[in-house]
């Protein structure tokens, strides 16, 4: 019986964007941030080329100053204006506000004078103050509760997307100013005007568009629980560094993801500063701005998609270090070509951590505090970037102009732009060094060893044994009756006699989970399991019983000797199953996070003696035709052939004393210390050699 409504329920919900009035406040959000990205860099830009002739450190703290201009209202009037925003009808704040930001950034060019700038500045960031919320409040009017999250995203895409098509703009209305000064004589004396009057008519646009869309209630209309409060960005940052500061890995990631900013953030501030020094004009401006942003975006894009094999954890410290390597370089080449290509790169490494860790906090945060870890983040950005972009300038300017002189010529100019860069340059490294170090899951192996092996696409070399620098690590394998058990239980014996902590385990089947594992492994009811899913089910008993059981051990010093480990995957799934013997590895590398035993006793036996001493029902392996053992045994010898100096092959058909006095000569070759200097305080026994 179909019930009525099942249809309707299952139903997707349409896209955000199939909603026509949210449609239209979007476009108008879409327009408006392409204004905003405009006038910075016009404005910038503009600042720049009025002071051009009074010396570089009066340029330097004209362009600083507007960015200063731009932060300083967000700081010191956000939360009135929040408030204002829950008062008033939200349509006609906002296109108030749109023509009061049209009118301002007209009268820019027109007054065309330093003092102009930075007050117009001041007052449109105010203006935007009252438009931001405004709209915020306005998204969950018109679109319905469960593509609020959609509509979010949508929301910062085009906060950030527009800054690159801006950038690219901007450079573009710059070529074409220069063209058509030769017949305009206001443009020519006015060069940015052209920018800063397609961004007055953003704002006039988004004014049109705002004022058809009659659908925005009036707030009368919303119940006061209803409103949208909006804290203060730095309330938002310290109420949010409260919980999120005490996780640390959070905290590392956070931390990297601020500096990864930062660093971009620094080459926006000192841009056009440093452009003008390489010779670049406006155009050349616009490009390197534009590059930060293309960079940002292809790295998180491309960044992750790359290096599939090397841990996140340092992919993520990586790309922070590879930004200051960059950002170092980008400090020293006084060259634009070259400049803008690194500039790119740098971008691309920044937006790499960005995403690593935006996609790691939401894996790590719970459920409960995730909304609000995003929104700290974002606040924190959103000052960081303010911040270095206006001390950026202000600190160039401090340093001024040097260069070095030989015989009378200046070689190599080295200005407070290149001074800034290289702080930043050496900060990002900082900190790129202090995330690989907090939060690295790899401890011991070399990162350029994991990092070469991820550039050729192999996955990481093996570890070497200071993995586990205070215990040791001894399994034992070989076929069907081989004698491993035998072997494994009178090794354990021998090593505790001599006062050895040992810890004498198998697989599968060690742990609570791996016991249920091997039920349904070896139970010859489950006969058409399939090759895959055993070869998983081995590898997710051997996780269990790595991280349970063996490296707590090891951690505490104690000897371990695992009756199997995963040479019998790659023998039995391997060889014997014929999957593919690199993926068995890897997959087996990653269940284990790449733990190798320090001695593997291969206890070698035909198939046909091993399986004729096994008494009982044969289990579901064990059944298997002897071809298949044959195949298992010839891997196991392989494999040992391939290490000798990590494997000790020994005939199974040995009598059992025999076989173990073999395995002693070789332990005492490799065994730390014969007694644990606290063993034998504890114990006050002296060890007995017995063989
Ligand atoms: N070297 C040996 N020679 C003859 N029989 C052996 C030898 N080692 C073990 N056995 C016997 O073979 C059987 C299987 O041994 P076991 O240690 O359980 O092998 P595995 O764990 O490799 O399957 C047991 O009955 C054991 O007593
Ligand atoms: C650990 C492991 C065991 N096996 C198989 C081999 C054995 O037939 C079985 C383990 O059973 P077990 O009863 O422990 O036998 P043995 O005494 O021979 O070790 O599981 C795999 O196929 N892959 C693996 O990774």
């Amino acid at each position: 019986m179909t019930t009525p409504g099942r249809n309707t329920a299952r139903r997707k919900p349409p896209h955000v964007l199939a909603n026509a009035p949210f449609r239209k406040l979007w476009t108008a959000m879409a327009v408006c941030s392409l204004g905003d990205w405009l006038n910075l860099i016009a404005l910038t830009a503009l600042a720049g080329n009025l002071t051009a002739g009074s010396g570089y450190r009066i340029q330097s703290f004209a362009i600083g100053g507007v960015f200063v201009a731009k932060m300083l209202p967000a700081i010191l009037l956000g939360p009135l204006a929040g408030a204002f925003a829950d008062r008033f009808d939200r349509r006609l704040t906002m296109v108030v506000a749109d023509v009061t930001r049209f009118a301002l950034v007209l009268s820019i060019p027109l007054v065309g004078n330093y003092q102009w700038i930075i007050i117009a500045t001041f007052l449109v960031e105010c203006v935007n103050l009252f438009w931001v919320p405004a709209k915020d409040a306005t998204v969950p009017n018109l679109v319905p509760k469960e593509r609020l999250e959609a509509a979010n995203q949508l929301n910062l895409l085009v906060t950030y997307g527009t800054a690159p098509v801006a950038a690219l703009l901007f450079a573009l209305l710059s070529v074409v100013t220069d063209l058509l000064g030769a017949f305009v004589p206001y443009l020519a004396a006015r060069d940015t005007s052209l920018a800063l009057f397609v961004n007055a008519l953003a704002y006039l646009v988004s004014a049109v568009i705002i004022f058809t869309l009659k659908e925005i209630p009036k707030t009368g209309a919303t119940s006061p629980a209803a409103r949208v409060s909006t804290p203060s960005v730095l309330r938002q940052i310290v109420d949010g560094w409260r919980f999120v500061g005490r996780d640390r890995l959070v905290r590392g990631l956070i931390i990297g993801m601020i500096g990864a900013f930062a660093a971009g953030g620094a080459v926006v501030g000192v841009a056009k500063l440093y452009v003008r020094a390489l010779g670049g004009g406006d155009p050349a401006y616009g490009v390197v701005f534009g590059a930060v942003f293309l960079g940002m975006a292809a790295g998180m894009f491309f960044g992750p998609r790359m290096l599939r094999e090397l841990s996140r954890r340092r992919l993520f410290g990586l790309s922070i270090i590879g930004a200051g390597v960059v950002l170092a370089a980008v400090a020293l080449v006084h060259n634009l070509a070259i400049v803008v290509m690194l500039t790119t790169l740098l971008g691309a490494c920044a937006g790499t951590a960005w995403i690593i860790g935006y996609t790691m906090i939401g894996l790590e945060v719970e459920d409960g505090l995730r909304g609000r870890t995003f929104s700290f983040l974002q606040s924190l950005a959103r000052v960081t970037l303010l911040l270095v972009v206006a001390v950026v300038p202000t600190l160039a300017g401090l340093f001024g102009t040097h260069g070095f002189v030989f015989r009378g010529e200046t070689v190599y100019m080295f200005d407070g732009s290149n001074l800034v860069l290289l702080i930043g340059a050496l900060l990002a490294v900082t900190v790129g060094l202090l995330a690989l170090r907090q939060m690295d899951d790899r401890p011991g192996m070399s990162v350029l060893g994991d990092l070469v092996a991820a550039l050729r696409g192999h996955t990481s070399p093996v570890p070497d044994s200071d993995e586990h620098p205070r215990g040791m690590f001894v399994a034992f394998e070989g076929g069907e009756g081989s004698g491993k058990t035998t072997q494994s239980r009178l090794l354990a014996i021998w090593l505790r006699d001599q006062g050895f902590d040992v810890v004498q385990t198998r697989e599968p089947g060690s742990t609570k989970v791996g016991m249920r594992l091997r039920a349904i492994l070896l139970d010859a009811v489950h006969q058409g399991l399939s090759a895959r899913s055993e070869a998983l089910l081995y590898a997710a008993d051997r996780a269990e019983h790595v991280e349970k059981v063996i490296r707590p051990a090891l951690g505490r010093g104690s000897l371990v000797i695992s009756d199997r480990y995963v040479d019998s995957s790659l023998a039995y799934q391997g060889a014997g199953r014929a999957l593919d013997p690199a993926d068995v590895e890897r997959l087996n590398r990653w269940a284990t996070g790449g733990l190798v035993p320090d001695l593997t006793v291969l206890i070698d036996t035909p198939p046909s003696v091993g399986l004729a001493r096994l008494g009982g029902a044969a289990d579901r392996i064990e059944s298997e035709p002897l071809e298949f053992h044959e195949r298992v045994r010839r891997e196991f010898r392989a494999l040992a052939a391939a290490e000798p100096e990590r494997y000790l092959v020994v005939d199974g058909t040995l009598p059992q004393d025999r076989i173990s006095q073999i395995i002693h000569d070789r332990m005492r070759e490799i065994m730390p210390d014969p007694v644990p200097q606290e063993a034998e305080d504890a114990t006050g026994t002296i060890p007995v050699i017995r063989d």
